[in-house]
């Protein structure tokens, strides 16, 4: 593993696909300008509105955000992540037709595959602020585990979305898995970002001594639906690297082996973990 740059990006995605993706690429390039060799995207990242235009437009937003991760990763020749997209089930005859999996896909420098993850854990809550979410109703919980991508230039990496930053046991699976940066791509809600976000992100980061590089959605998308922002990388020491703040816009900052080796030794708790 070798020290680089990465950047979890942020942006304000709407109902307009087409437009979603020219953010991104705006921002993947100002990333890559930076240096950055590894960028992510948020949850979300070429769709955020109504969940019946979801519906509708799902075989599309699919479609087009596959191309697009797979050109963009070829064309500024990086890792890219799209961390969150919604890919309609295929077989619809099990009794799910017209549900999605809210996928997370990672892509490598000439555009192949490097690694898929279906978002576990829905989020079905009714917040104090008057706002309900009920991704159930057009999604479907993934079944599998999610996968390290091991990479020998860029460390072994741990995917994940959004709500599963509030199931320790997910990180714990992919640290013991042999993960030292994890991926937390998100749409945090302004109302739990402001007390949730950064907290449960350095927790994730210190139990499992790891990076934690955390790509946001920011700022209004429907006139009832405000995200959080502050995407950010940190740490395994839980140190906060950088943090895109309010704004869209990127978080940069650099992944290195020597920190990751240095935190595990002074802070060696993977190895003290007992059986519960
Ligand atoms: O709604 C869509 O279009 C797509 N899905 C999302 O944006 C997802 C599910 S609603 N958002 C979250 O998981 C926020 C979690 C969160 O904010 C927390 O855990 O506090």
């Amino acid at each position: 593993m070798k020290s680089y740059l990465a950047a979890a990006v942020q942006m304000t995605s709407v109902s307009d696909v087409d437009k979603n993706l020219a953010q991104a690429e705006d921002l993947i390039q100002l990333a890559v300008n930076r240096g950055a060799e590894l960028v992510c995207l948020p949850e979300n990242f070429p769709f955020l509105g109504d969940e019946s235009e979801k519906i509708r437009l799902a075989t599309e937003i699919a479609e087009k955000s596959e191309k697009f991760l797979i050109t963009i990763a070829q064309r500024y020749q990086i890792l890219l992540l799209g961390g969150g997209f919604p890919v309609p089930v295929s077989n619809a005859s099990n009794g799910h037709a017209g549900k999605m999996y809210n996928t997370a896909l990672l892509v490598g420098r000439e555009g192949e595959e490097l690694a898929r993850y279906r978002k576990m854990h829905l989020f079905d809550v009714n917040l104090p602020d008057g706002n309900t979410y009920q991704e159930s109703a057009t999604i479907l919980a993934g079944e599998e585990a999610p996968p390290v991508y091991y990479s020998e230039q860029y460390g072994n990496l741990g995917l994940s979305v959004c709500y599963d930053v509030r199931f320790p046991e997910l990180y714990r699976h992919l640290s013991k898995n042999g993960a030292n940066v994890l991926f937390v791509p998100a749409a945090f809600t302004a109302f739990t970002g402001k007390d949730h976000w950064q907290v449960l992100l350095q927790a994730r980061a210190i139990e499992n001594t790891s990076y934690v590089i955390a790509p946001a959605q920011v700022g209004m998308h429907t006139p009832r639906r405000q995200s959080h922002g502050h995407a950010m990388i940190i740490d395994p020491w839980g140190i906060v690297l950088a943090d895109a703040g309010d704004r869209t816009g990127v978080a940069i900052a650099e992944i290195q082996p020597s920190r990751i080796d240095q935190i595990r030794r002074q802070m060696p708790s993977l190895q003290h973990r007992t059986v519960l």
